[in-house]
């Protein structure tokens, strides 16, 4: 496994290429590569063309959880759409797991989460959960015992009877999550999957989520706009620019192993070291690099913490190279 990291491209935005905290094996391949992808929506009347992603080069090993970070509208989404087949690029190439994104989708190589946790209302719990098995032929028994593992999971053994009005948000979108698990999927996309819910919840659906990430070894492409929930979930944090999106900066944290993290790296001065440094880099200001000591220099702990404040968490910067 690498170190990382980020290298500049003739276009000054940076290739984040697949690295820590993963486990890569010289035969498998990432969980994705995105190479040199642009995206180009077209005008319509008057309206003038919209670039929403400039030369964009991602790699996620498997196994990996990279975050994606950057203001409002610099593409994000649109970058984890591509990812997952539900848009194409205007140039540039992508693949997941060695295979083109249709492929992928096909294969149902990735789960999806989104922020809304788009169930059935009509279906129960399980019966949401169950449906993409359902989809594809998986025989009932079989899709029985897995619906039962999966609300273990995620912590609703009582709850699969219920319908979705019946449960909170923060129990919906756990619903969500073990629905996107169902076919074992080795990468999930995430988009802001816990936007709408309140600051505590949110942070116990994250420590799920590092949970489950441990158990399943799944890769996860995370859009966030919380600058300490990237830091917390993280190996890396991929810092965009505003529009037309690019990668300006890949900060490897280095807080350890998903299975690893637990509520007390909140506290943690290394997770403060790199809140500091996703907030110097979104602000324009990457901070260079540096093992441990080098996130030291992206400020004190309490400056850090005055920026988790402002929006964000994550874990102490390993050393990464930056435009
Ligand atoms: N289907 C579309 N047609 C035209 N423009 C689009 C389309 N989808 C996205 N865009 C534009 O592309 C840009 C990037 O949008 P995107 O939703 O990917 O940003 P984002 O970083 O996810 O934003 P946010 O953080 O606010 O969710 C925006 O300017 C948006 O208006």
């Amino acid at each position: 496994m690498t170190d990382q990291n980020a290298t500049a491209t003739d276009g000054g935005s940076v290739a984040a290429s697949a690295g820590a905290g993963a486990t890569r094996t010289a035969t498998a391949p990432d969980a994705v590569t995105v190479s040199g992808v642009s995206r180009v929506f077209g005008s319509r009347g008057r309206e003038a063309s919209v670039t929403a992603l400039d030369d964009v080069s991602l790699d996620v090993a498997p196994g990996e959880f990279v975050s994606l970070i950057g203001p409002s509208g610099c593409g994000k989404s649109t970058l984890l759409r591509l990812i997952a087949d539900l848009d194409q690029p205007s140039s540039g190439q992508i693949s997941v797991f060695g295979k083109p994104a249709r492929r992928a989708r096909i294969d149902q190589d990735y789960g999806i989460a989104f922020q809304q946790a788009g169930l059935l209302p009509w279906r129960t719990v399980a019966a949401n959960i169950e449906l993409p098995l359902e989809l594809h032929r998986v025989g009932a028994a079989e899709r029985r015992t897995r619906v039962g593992d999966l609300l273990s999971l995620v912590g609703l053994d009582d709850f699969g009877s219920k319908y979705p009005d019946q449960l909170s948000g923060g129990m919906q979108q756990r619903v969500a999550i073990a629905r996107a698990l169902a076919e074992s999927p080795r990468l999930l996309l995430m988009d802001e999957p816990f936007g709408a819910l309140d600051e505590m919840t949110r942070e116990r659906m994250q420590n799920e989520l590092l949970r489950i990430c441990a158990e399943t070894d799944a890769a996860v492409v995370f859009v966030t706009h919380s600058i300490p929930e990237a830091v917390f979930l993280s190996h890396r944090v991929v810092v965009m620019s505003p529009r037309p999106g690019r990668i300006v900066d890949v900060i490897p944290v280095g807080l350890g192993s998903t299975a690893d993290r637990g509520e007390a790296l909140r506290e943690d001065a290394g997770f403060f070291d790199a809140v500091g440094a996703v907030r110097e880099a979104l602000h324009g200001h990457p901070v260079s690099a540096g093992p441990a000591t080098s996130a030291t220099s992206t400020g004190s702990a309490g400056e850090a913490r005055e920026g988790a404040n402002l929006c964000e968490p994550s874990g102490r910067p390993a050393g990464r190279e930056s435009r």
